[in-house]
């Protein structure tokens, strides 16, 4: 493992613990940690776990050939590129994978059972990555469809902020489900639009995220919509807050994205407008309940 922060490799390499990000959790015996990256020229994959906005910059700094994994579920706000887009553009013709899928940290580091995706171009190396990560109750699937891995991560977030609203604001359980069924609607159209396989969509690291991410009270995303919901400002609750919510970040590239392929994401645009535009909650609450009725399914 290598840390940015050489206190958090050192408590890693001493105590085999991460007392800031995973406090309480031993770390296996085998794990060793560095806080040089020159440390990692030995390994035969690097598994790439950092903040979207951050993949581009850690990347840059990855030398050697071994494949890269990319674990950050975002678009990178500056570009509006996707993950694999980014890497594509630091790293060109260097292998690499997208994990993704429902997985809470913490419950995977207690060996809850866990199922994730992994996704590359080449299927030889899905199944190597899948056989080396598999572990306990870890089990990862893999899949050629890259794209669709690395959108379906990206909108289940900015979606997640507005399933934190509706729990917020006590709009109640009917609104929870109606809210990931519409989401999720939202995040198909714009990945069939731009490729994506509608089963990888409905897969794991699609809308099984989605649906941990809106329910599961792990989720910092949610956590930022409750709190939201419940009057907090924004600005507010970021303050001196260490962890990332990626779907703040995403909210808007997700929206550029649906613009340039014409597509309606009502969800995902009342998130960014509260975000980032200073709309009123209620009132994009109503606007969205206030919409023309349609036809189911479009
Ligand atoms: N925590 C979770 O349960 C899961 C997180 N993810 C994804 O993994 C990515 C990282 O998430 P977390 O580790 O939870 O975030 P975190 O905010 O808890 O930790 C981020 C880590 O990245 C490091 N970092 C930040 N900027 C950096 C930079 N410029 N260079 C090097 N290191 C940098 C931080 O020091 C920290 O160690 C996110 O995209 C998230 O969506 C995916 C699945 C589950
Ligand atoms: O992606 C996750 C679980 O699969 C983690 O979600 P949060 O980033 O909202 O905590």
């Amino acid at each position: 493992m290598w840390s940015r922060d050489p206190s958090v490799a050192a408590a890693i390499a001493g105590d085999r613990s991460n007392p800031v990000y995973l406090p309480g959790f031993p770390l296996d015996a085998g794990v060793e940690a560095a806080s040089d990256l020159t440390a990692l020229a030995a390994c035969d994959a690097i598994l790439l776990v950092c903040p979207a906005q951050a993949v581009r910059e850690l990347a840059a700094r990855l030398a050697g050939s071994a494949p890269v994994v990319i674990c950050a579920k975002g678009i990178e706000a500056s570009s509006g590129l996707l993950m694999p887009e980014v890497l594509a553009e630091v790293l060109p013709g260097r292998p690499f994978a997208m994990l993704s899928g429902p997985s809470f940290a913490e419950e995977v580091a207690r060996g809850l059972p866990t199922a994730v995706s992994i996704a590359t171009a080449d299927p030889a190396l899905g199944r190597t990555l899948a056989g080396a990560l598999a572990a306990g109750a870890f089990r990862p699937y893999w899949t050629h469809d890259v794209l669709g891995v690395a959108l379906g991560g990206a909108v289940k977030n900015v979606l997640a902020i507005a399933a934190g609203i509706v729990e917020g604001r006590g709009l109640g359980h009917n609104a929870a489900a109606a809210l990931i069924t519409r989401g999720f609607a939202e995040m198909a159209r714009l990945g069939q639009a731009m490729g994506a396989e509608l089963e990888t969509l409905t897969g794991l690291s699609g809308l099984g995220d989605l649906v941990l991410t809106c329910h599961g009270p792990l989720s910092r995303n949610r956590a930022l919509g409750e709190a939201l919901g419940k009057g907090t400002r924004l600005a507010d609750y970021m303050a001196g807050r260490r962890q990332v919510v990626e779907g703040a970040a995403t909210a808007p590239a997700v929206l550029a994205r649906a613009a340039r392929y014409k597509i309606e994401m009502p969800i995902c645009a009342a998130v960014d407008a509260i975000l980032h535009r200073g709309a009123d909650l209620d009132e994009a609450i109503r606007a969205l309940l206030a919409r023309p009725l349609r036809r189911e399914g479009k």
